[in-house]
């Protein structure tokens, strides 16, 4: 298969992002990867202009642990996007598919019922090699991506309340 690099990415040359509040919360567990994928986000939000001040980390176990933590800070309403980044690898037992569906439907949950994007940073892998290659290795680093994933969504959220300027992506 072609070594696909998912991270590739054009700046997007955000006005506003200088005022942009945003929080992440990182699981531990595998933290071989989740402090990789965490690396690459705060990278790319201060590559775009996110004061450091700006940005807050938060520390859960597992990834589990991520829909509680991330509802808290979304119901608090200080931020303008929660990134959410862990790292799920498939054991010997169902674990991992209950593990995985919780932690999505709790995301999800934090996008339907509080105002604040909550961006979906877990690595869902059958195997290590997996989440290595999508954690800084040949397939590129999902922290990237959930990086400007949570600019895009916040340059959306201003948009529609006819705060933001414009980044280029969306018309
Ligand atoms: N096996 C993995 C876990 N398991 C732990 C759960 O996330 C949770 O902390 C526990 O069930 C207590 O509620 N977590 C990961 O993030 N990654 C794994 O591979
Ligand atoms: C995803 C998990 O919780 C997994 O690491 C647990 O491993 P196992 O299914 O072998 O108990």
């Amino acid at each position: 298969m072609a070594t696909v690099n998912l991270s590739d990415y054009k700046p997007l040359q955000i006005d506003d992002a200088g005022s942009f509040r945003i929080g992440i919360v990182v699981s531990e567990w595998n933290d071989f990867v989740t402090h990789n994928l965490r690396d690459a986000a705060l990278q790319i939000l201060q590559q775009e202009g996110v004061p450091a001040q700006n940005i807050n980390v938060f520390k859960v176990p597992g990834a589990f642990e991520l829909s509680y933590a991330s509802m808290q800070l979304c119901k608090e309403n200080t931020f303008d996007a929660v990134i959410s980044i862990g790292c799920v690898i498939r054991g010997e037992t169902p674990h991992f598919d209950f593990v995985c569906s919780a932690v999505a439907q709790g995301i999800k949950d934090c996008n339907i019922l509080t105002d604040v994007p909550t961006i979906f940073c877990v690595l869902t892998d059958d195997t290590k090699e997996q989440s290595v290659a999508r954690s800084g290795g040949d397939l590129g680093n999902k922290g990237v991506e959930a990086a400007v994933t949570a600019l895009q969504m916040i340059d959306f959220k201003r948009k529609l309340s006819g705060k933001s300027g414009h980044i280029g992506f969306v018309s």
